[in-house]
């Protein structure tokens, strides 16, 4: 089977300290992974890294088949790899801008938009938030936001950073209730984590970075 992505040569030092050294890393299609590593270990830094949001070393990434440099960090992945943050960051609108911003700044009209956000905010459980300000969510609900945003999008992969961190009781086990629901509907997800649940699931792949390198198991 063709790999979703897949990586060569991987590697990211900040200054003298090499952080990671990845020979080969590839992400099926549909498929879930955890990453997972003692803190430190870079795990953060691998996700922004696969999202664009850090510079590497000249890398060159396959894709669909297709063959193409990981710098500059070309359309095609910005389209297909969502990333969201443990602590996501939220516009001062309401719960339904916020889901819909991205379809909007895709060129999709307001019309087609609205229906996909309806459904988004009753998957993520936000419905009767939709007018609410951001800043007046608990932090399990701007994740469930967060998701929402990212769900819309269709990505071909998404990539969560700590999505059940600093969250606990009901709140973490509606965030960890959505997360196998994204895999159903198609996308790859890797999850950095250190949520003994999360790194059960069944079906799940485990990679760990252990001294800059990266372990399949
Ligand atoms: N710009 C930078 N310059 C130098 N060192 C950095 C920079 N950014 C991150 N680091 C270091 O890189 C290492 C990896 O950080 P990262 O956040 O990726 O680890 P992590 O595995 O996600 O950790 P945690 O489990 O605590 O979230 C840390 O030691 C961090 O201090």
């Amino acid at each position: 089977m063709t790999p979703l992505l897949r990586i060569h040569g991987l590697r990211k030092r900040h200054g003298e300290r090499t952080l990671f050294d990845i020979d080969t890393l590839a992400i099926e299609a549909a498929g879930a992974y955890v990453l997972t590593g003692v803190n430190g270990a870079g795990k953060s830094t691998l996700l922004r890294t696969l999202a664009g949001l850090e510079r590497v070393d000249a890398c060159t990434v396959e894709f669909e088949g297709r063959s193409m440099p990981l710098y500059p960090y070309p359309k095609a992945l910005r389209r297909a790899i969502v990333f969201v943050h443990q602590h996501p960051i939220l516009f001062s609108t309401s719960v339904f801008h916020n889901i819909a911003y991205g379809l909007l700044a895709r060129g999709d009209s307001r019309r087609s938009v609205a229906p996909v956000v309806e459904e988004a905010m009753a998957w993520a459980g936000v419905a009767h938030l939709r007018d609410t300000e951001p800043a007046r969510l608990s932090g399990g609900e701007k994740q469930r936001v967060a998701l929402a945003r990212a769900r819309v999008l269709q990505p071909r992969l998404l990539l969560l950073d700590e999505p059940t961190a600093n969250l606990d009781g009901p709140a973490r086990e509606q965030v960890m209730a959505l997360i196998p629901t994204l895999l159903d509907a198609g996308s790859s997800v890797v999850m950095a984590c250190h949520d003994r649940d999360l790194i059960g699931l069944p079906g799940i792949h485990r990679l760990k970075l252990r001294d800059g390198r990266l372990e399949l198991r």
